[in-house]
């Protein structure tokens, strides 16, 4: 992957050993990253098909690929393709009605009309094109497997109600696009059963089914089993924020993507490019390194940090669409450096859980007496962190024994794909514990964070214009 200039890709081959898997004796499914792409060379297929179990995967697939440097979710370099995109079809808003999303960088569709435009033979000598969970799923299918409908509306190029490809954005990426997708299919589809490379060489049950591989945060939406009231909040690399629709709603800023468990449905999705990494940043600058000093700084200051306010951007943010760092005092004025590491440190947490307060708000999401938030993902573990959380929204935060709720999302799909026609997905779940509450809000936190969601509003809009 390479940071610091808005282009970020990773290599397709070293994908394949890192991969988190859940896996059980009789069914597999794995949760990826959402939209990056893998590009398979002309006759790959056929190759897939016949996998030597006596060589390791890695060896064999080295050139099974027209395209080496897959696109990853971080990039950012194909604005121009997504007004392009919207373009094609009437402007943003209509993107957004079909697809779920307008054009937003990091999804598919761009990313293949910018190849398409810069490397044409490349193009043309790919045979099909995989999303990053698809492709997994392929090598243990032993053939191309289809994108599912929940990862695929990640890509800017489905039509959500449908769920099939919508041929004028097809036409407006790239000659013969819907050949090289394939099929979509429903995220819980059985898609056979295991091939014969992992039966051989790993001494996987050969009674092993293949249930389709979706995106981390579908399969999120599965672990963390969403109903009416909840809101997820995801603190991982990215930071995402997401609950259950059952009706899709046009939005301009986040994405409307299709269910995982239910065909009909829909999932919100708002998708924050600076989460983890940045707070590392922040911690390892003002906290020696250490999440106990980041936490005692951070509980040092008081709610509302005396009126001071930070916006951090280490690369360049999805909503709102900026870069670098930006620190306001009490009077509202421009800052380079605030008194303290303390006022920092608040500054960073603060800054992002009002972000996500505001932009929850304008998809339309209304806060309640009921809200719950359960947060999952590796900051899920800090609860000084998830305090502000909770007081930002004003909600009580929740939290699973098992973080990672993807890994237990993508088990219990698999046990959904396979069991589906005799036993619901409640059934399934049952031996879950309930979420447990971690942090409330204190009491002073409405007045203090309501103000202060409309004071991001008016900054973000003055940097966004500027
Ligand atoms: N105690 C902690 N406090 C805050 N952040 C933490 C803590 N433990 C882990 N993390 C963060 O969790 C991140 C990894 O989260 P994870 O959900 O595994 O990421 P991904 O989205 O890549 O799957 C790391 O970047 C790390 O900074
Ligand atoms: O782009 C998005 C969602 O739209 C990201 O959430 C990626 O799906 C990967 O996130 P991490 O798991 O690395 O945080």
């Amino acid at each position: 992957m390479t940071e610091g200039n808005a282009e970020n890709v990773g290599a397709t081959v070293t994908a394949s050993n890192e991969e988190r898997q859940s896996e059980e004796k009789s069914e597999t499914t794995i949760d990826k990253d959402q939209h990056g792409s893998v590009y398979w060379q002309n006759g790959a297929d056929d190759k897939l098909r016949h996998l030597d179990a006596g060589q390791f995967l890695h060896q064999q697939l080295s050139t099974y690929f027209s395209i080496t440097n897959s696109p990853i979710w971080m990039d950012s370099s194909t604005t121009q393709e997504c007004r392009e995109l919207e373009k094609s079809v009437g402007g943003p808003e209509e993107l957004a009605k079909i697809t779920g999303s307008r054009g937003y960088e990091r999804f598919t569709g761009p990313q293949i009309a910018k190849i398409y435009q810069t490397k044409p033979e490349l193009y043309l000598n790919t045979e099909r094109i995989s999303l990053i969970s698809s492709f997994l799923c392929s090598l243990f299918l032993g053939k191309i497997a289809p994108i599912d409908v929940s990862d695929g509306s990640g890509m800017n190029l489905m039509d959500i109600k449908s769920k099939t490809w919508h041929q004028p954005l097809l036409n407006a990426v790239a000659p013969d696009l819907a050949k090289k997708l394939g099929d979509t299919v429903p995220s819980y589809t059985n898609l056979g059963s295991i091939c014969s490379y992992f039966i051989d060489r790993w001494a996987f049950n050969s009674e092993c089914k293949i249930i389709a591989f979706t995106g981390d945060n579908p399969a999120s939406l599965i672990g963390m089993g969403l109903t009416e009231g909840w809101i997820a909040v995801s603190l991982g690399t990215s930071d995402t924020l997401f609950l259950w629709l059952e009706e899709p709603k046009v939005v301009l800023e986040g994405h409307i993507l299709c269910n995982p468990l239910n065909i009909d449905s829909y999932m919100a999705l708002l998708c924050f490019k600076n989460g983890s990494l940045t707070r590392e940043r922040i911690r390892n600058i003002c906290a020696e390194g250490s999440w106990e000093i980041f936490n005692q700084l951070l509980e040092s200051t008081p709610r509302g940090n005396f009126g001071n306010m930070g916006l951090y951007y280490d690369s360049q943010e999805i909503i709102p669409f900026l870069s670098g760092d930006y620190r306001f005092n009490k009077a509202g004025g421009k800052i380079t450096k605030f008194s303290s590491l303390e006022v920092e440190v608040r500054a960073l947490v603060e800054g992002q859980f009002i972000a996500k307060r505001a932009h929850a708000e304008d998809i339309g999401f209304e806060m309640g007496k009921n809200t719950k938030i359960l947060a999952t993902g590796g900051g899920s573990n800090n609860k000084s962190i998830l305090q502000v959380l909770s007081d930002v929204f004003n909600a009580p935060v929740y939290v699973q024994d098992a973080a990672d709720s993807a890994m237990l999302g993508a088990a219990y799909q698999a046990k959904h794909g396979l069991l589906r026609h005799s036993q619901t997905l409640t059934d399934i779940r049952l031996s879950l514990p309930e979420p447990k509450l971690l942090c409330q809000p204190y009491k002073d936190a409405a007045d203090i964070y309501t103000p202060m969601v409309a004071r991001y509003r008016n900054i973000i809009n003055s940097l966004v214009n500027n």
